[in-house]
């Protein structure tokens, strides 16, 4: 996942939170940023310096793939939410294209993953990213890392081809709108 050579740098968005500043959710039944999920993540996501940002994820029971360690896919999962939280500061939606992600050391039940993510490069609709996820905290071990490419969406990708039942209620939820608003450039 090399950026192609002439790839541009990310630009923060002037309207970006500011370091330190919760993102909040995208939506609210998003599995991965979602605090309408039971069993989701929960990720809160914050905004870094730059075009980068750092969040929490503390792995639950229901998040096991072998006794008390970690689901690979969720793991992988909390890379890419948080990857994709990266739109945020840019105002713009993106969807993942590719993700690719190294597990390098096994994830107890109870971590408080650390994870962080940045932006690398961005070829016009193509955002190259990069993550990883340290154990109890910002100096702990790396359990995890990843690459992704986002592709830049319209709100259309999300009306055009979510169920209708969901996007009906978030298209009538004022707040949900103006959550989507707040990532584009120009809603
Ligand atoms: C009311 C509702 C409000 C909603 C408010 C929501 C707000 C914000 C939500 C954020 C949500 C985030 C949540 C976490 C992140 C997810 O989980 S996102 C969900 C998982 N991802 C998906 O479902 C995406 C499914 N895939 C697709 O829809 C389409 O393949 C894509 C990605 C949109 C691309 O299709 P396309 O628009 O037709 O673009 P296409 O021309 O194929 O590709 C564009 C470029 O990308 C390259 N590319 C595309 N895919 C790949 C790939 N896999 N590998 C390499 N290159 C690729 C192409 O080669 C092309 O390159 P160039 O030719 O320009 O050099």
């Amino acid at each position: 996942m090399t950026p192609p050579p002439g790839a541009a740098g990310a630009v923060r968005h002037p309207d970006a939170p500011a370091p330190g500043e919760l993102l909040g959710s995208h939506y609210e039944k998003c599995f991965g940023c979602g605090g309408g999920q039971a069993h989701g993540l929960h990720l809160e996501a914050r905004a870094g310096e730059g075009v980068a940002v750092t969040a929490e994820f503390t792995v639950r029971p229901v998040h096991q793939g072998a006794p008390g360690l970690a689901h690979g896919g969720v793991l992988s999962t909390a890379l890419d939410e948080t990857m994709g939280s990266l739109g945020w500061l840019m105002h713009t939606i993106m969807v993942t294209g590719r993700l690719e992600t190294d597990f390098v050391r096994p994830v107890p039940v109870g971590t408080v993953l650390r994870l962080g993510a940045e932006v690398t490069a961005v070829d016009g609709r193509k955002v190259f990213t990069r993550a990883t996820g340290r154990i109890g905290g910002p100096d702990g071990p790396v359990a995890v890392r990843a690459e992704a490419l986002f592709i830049k969406v319209n709100v259309s990708h999300f009306t055009e081809h979510g169920r209708d039942e969901e996007i009906e209620a978030a298209m009538a939820d004022p707040d949900q709108v103006r959550r989507a608003r707040a990532f584009e450039v120009n809603p």
